[in-house]
């Protein structure tokens, strides 16, 4: 018989992090755009996984400040590349959405270029670059000051009827 011990199921959580935005970003209410569904990464915004807030710019350009969380350990003491592509899937699809383009991705390709460190907040920026016909194209990339930590290409593609 296994007993738990006190320090099992009890892991602390990392204090408060600062996502505010830039001078000019007005606060993005994503729920209110795509419903509660972006859970996965957007669900937590307390916990040791991902915290995020979306912003939009005056060009209406929408931004992220994302922290990356314990929880998204990948190599020791940095991120995982599929939390850094589920960060870019989200919020360069929800760039198009907030475009006007209902949406869900087709093709996602991400260069990781540097290694991100843990518990960092860092910024998600991007540009529709593109739409032709039910293809739309958005470009975003994942960094912190000069470091760019990953770049990404996300093709859209519309859904009818929405
Ligand atoms: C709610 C807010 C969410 C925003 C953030 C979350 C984003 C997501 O994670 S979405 C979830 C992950 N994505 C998915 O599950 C999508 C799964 N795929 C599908 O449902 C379908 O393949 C779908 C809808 C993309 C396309 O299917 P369908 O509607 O039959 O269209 P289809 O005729 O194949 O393609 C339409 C056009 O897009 C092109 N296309 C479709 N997929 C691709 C692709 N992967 N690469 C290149 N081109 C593509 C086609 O070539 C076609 O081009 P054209 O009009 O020039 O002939």
């Amino acid at each position: 018989m296994s007993e738990t011990s006190p320090q099992q199921g009890a892991e602390s959580i990392c204090p408060p992090v600062d996502l505010s935005g830039d001078a000019g970003w007005v606060p993005f209410d994503a729920p209110s755009l795509v419903g509660e569904s972006l859970r996965f990464v957007s669900g937590e915004p307390d916990g040791n996984r991902f915290r995020v807030r979306y912003y939009r710019d005056s060009e209406q350009h929408l931004h992220a400040r994302i922290w990356f969380g314990p929880e998204t350990e990948g190599p020791p003491g940095h991120a995982h590349g599929g939390a850094v592509s589920a960060v870019m899937d989200e919020a360069l699809g929800l760039a198009a959405w907030a475009a006007g383009y209902p949406i869900v991705v087709g093709n996602l390709n991400i260069s990781f270029r540097t290694m991100l460190p843990l518990q960092k907040v860092v910024t998600v920026e991007s540009r529709v670059v593109s739409a032709q016909g039910r293809k739309v194209m958005v470009h975003g990339r994942l960094f912190c000051g000069d470091a760019v930590y990953a770049e990404g290409e996300c093709l859209c593609i519309t859904l009818p009827g929405r």
